[in-house]
């Protein structure tokens, strides 16, 4: 007799094992079809259903996007299907803008919305300075929301409208207050980790496994990726990392050669525009350097 299929969304992966949220709301203990599992968290799967609670990944869906965290040098996918990637800053301490920077390439490459969260507005001290900091991401269009995490209610009704019917990863340095936020929209995350850690076996490895979380009241999902420290973006072409930097994309029209790299070329239109301070020089400085990281990777 056949099995009874489904079509599911993981919502933790641990190795080969994931679980596997249903419509219904109940979950699943998977395990993948074939020997290689290639799953994330944030695909949509077809599960055959199987005795006690479990059931086998036959197929995953085709996906919107798929993001890599870079981990211990090796780039590793970690979260697929993302609508929108909200990075957390704080008015203290203070916050990497190349973090932040990298976080935008990431996101412009796999055509991702990106929205800047400023927490910790109460403390009037850094406020202005940090406000500052961020207007060279302001200038680039990007949206920047303030919020106070520790206010649980006032942080909701800022936020579930922005997460409303899709699925956001939540980004930020330790200490930025990603855990009180990610509490804030979530009152029983920590139980639900606990619980998808049982599950998966993983009791040790919860503080570094990327979750799902459900938020029914928005129609919405939330991705945490504790001890995110940056993208992997090493897979990028040097035509994606360009891409990556659309505050380019009018100058490079008045670059005197078509296949200009923009790094020290005559007649080059986005040396021109950084020249005359159109262009961030710590973003044309980070566009050089993912060019040559991509570069030194691609001789092994
Ligand atoms: N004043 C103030 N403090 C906050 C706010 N949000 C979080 N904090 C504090 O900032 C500190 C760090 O918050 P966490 O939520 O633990 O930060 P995190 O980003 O998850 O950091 P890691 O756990 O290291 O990854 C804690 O002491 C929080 O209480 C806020 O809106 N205002
Ligand atoms: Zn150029």
């Amino acid at each position: 007799m056949a099995e009874a299929q489904r079509i599911g969304r993981v919502v933790a992966a641990h190795g080969r094992h994931f679980i596997v949220a249903l419509d219904d709301g109940t979950t699943r203990h998977c395990f993948p079809r074939g020997k290689k599992s290639g799953a994330s968290v944030g695909d949509h799967v077809r599960i055959s259903l199987q005795g006690s609670g479990e059931g086998a990944i036959d197929e995953i869906l085709e996906r919107r996007n798929l993001l890599y965290r870079s981990d211990q040098m090796r780039s590793k996918q970690f979260a697929a299907n993302i609508d929108l990637i909200a990075i957390v800053v704080a008015v203290e301490p203070s916050f990497s803008e190349e973090l932040v920077s990298r976080a935008l390439v990431a996101a412009e490459t796999a055509d991702i919305d990106t929205l800047v969260l400023l927490n910790k507005v109460d403390l009037a001290d850094g406020l202005a300075a940090a406000r500052e900091r961020l207007e060279i991401f302001r200038k680039l269009g990007v949206r920047v929301l303030e919020v106070c995490a520790v206010d649980a209610e006032a942080t909701r009704g800022i936020l579930l409208p922005e997460l409303r019917s899709r699925t956001t990863l939540l980004l930020g340095q330790s200490g930025m207050g990603k855990s009180t936020l990610l509490n804030a929209l979530v009152p029983d995350a920590q139980a639900a980790t606990r619980d998808y850690s049982t599950a998966l076996d993983a009791g040790r490895h919860t503080t570094t496994s990327t979750r799902l979380y459900a938020l029914p009241e928005a129609d919405a999902a939330l991705i945490d990726s504790p001890g995110f420290q940056s993208f992997g973006l090493l897979h990028l072409s040097p035509g994606d990392i360009e891409r990556g930097f659309p505050e380019f994309s009018g100058p490079k029209a008045h670059c005197r050669f078509y296949n200009c790299s923009h790094r020290n070329e005559p007649g080059c239109g986005v040396l021109a525009a950084l020249s005359q301070g159109d262009i961030a020089a710590q973003r044309h400085a980070l566009y050089l350097k993912l060019l040559d990281e991509n570069a030194s990777q691609a001789r092994y």
